[in-house]
């Protein structure tokens, strides 16, 4: 299906969950990175258990065969852009030396992400100012990140100011192409009630790295029904892998080979470890990408 330049990676947060330290706290990151290649990944993104000296993380990744597709950046653009344009080039120098070729950032302005809030009814906006302020300084983040060869691709995300449709098409339509990308992930446009298909329509010549995450509909209904948090229905279970949840990723692969892309597949499926061993998940995955692609 896809013709070439199309690479299948997996993140590490269905070993180890730098947001809640205890899913997967005594997985040893050699044996994340080795469990990834066993099951017939050739990339990664990072986590917070990787080491941080880039010649050290370089060498144990190709001992496995496994090259850096991107790592996560929280940006504060409304009320700290200085400091967060200081970290993201730091983070772009980090990517750069390990070979990546876009970033990943999400605007953490009102998240409540991490908070103990109602996914659903505490959803935070933006003020128009506040739009202003992010689109802004997207660009100069997207700006930096071009001077080192790097895509800042953007991550709409549950429980941010940017995580429905509409708000995707505003991103879109306020931003430059040639600074900001999309990152299309199928998890968080199900979850929060999106049809994935219409934004993957909508903004494919955007897309520039995709997240392939399914969902539970049951962990969604349970988590609207229960006011759960974000972090609390990640542990209930409200992700998994590509082949395991409600999402039919047939006509995502379709699209993205019928525009041509290029870039990363990347798996990724945040679930308690305890309950879903990850490299059992991460070969299900695998085999449902190589039944649906060829790849
Ligand atoms: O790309 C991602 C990174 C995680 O830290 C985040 O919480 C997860 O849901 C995600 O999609
Ligand atoms: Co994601």
């Amino acid at each position: 299906m896809f013709q070439k330049n199309v690479t299948l990676g997996i993140a590490p947060i269905g070993w180890t969950n730098d947001d809640l330290p205890d899913l997967g706290g005594h997985i040893p990151f050699e044996q994340c990175v080795s469990e990834m290649a066993l099951a017939g990944y050739t990339g990664t993104e990072i986590g917070n258990k990787y080491p941080k000296d880039p010649d050290v993380l370089r060498e144990a990744l190709q001992l496995r065969g496994l090259d850096v597709a991107s790592a996560w950046f929280s940006a504060f653009l409304v009320h700290e852009r200085d400091q967060t344009e200081a970290d993201f080039r730091a983070h772009c120098a980090f990517l750069q030396a390990m070979g990546a070729k876009v970033v990943v950032v999400s605007e953490q302005t009102n998240s409540i992400q991490q908070m103990d809030a109602p996914l659903f009814e505490a959803k935070p906006t933006y003020t128009e100012g506040e739009w202003e302020s992010v689109v802004s300084g997207l660009h100069s983040l997207g700006a930096i990140a071009n001077e080192v060869g790097l895509s800042l691709v953007y991550h709409h995300h549950m429980g941010t100011c940017i995580q429905t449709a509409a708000e995707v098409d505003e991103l879109m339509k306020r931003t430059d192409p040639s600074l900001v990308s999309l990152l299309y992930d199928t998890g968080h446009l199900v979850c929060s009630g999106e049809d994935e298909l219409a934004v993957l329509d909508a903004h494919i010549e955007r897309i520039k790295h995709v997240h392939l995450k399914d969902v539970r509909a049951e962990v969604i209904a349970e988590t609207k029904s229960q006011g759960l948090a974000f972090l609390p229905a990640v542990r209930e279970g409200i992700f998994t892998v590509p082949g395991d949840g409600s999402i039919d990723f047939t006509p995502v692969f379709e699209r993205l080979s019928a525009a041509r892309y290029e870039g990363w597949l990347l798996v990724e499926a945040e679930q308690d470890p305890a309950r879903a061993n990850p490299l059992a998940y991460a070969q299900k995955a695998r085999q449902y990408i190589r039944e649906k692609t060829g790849l």
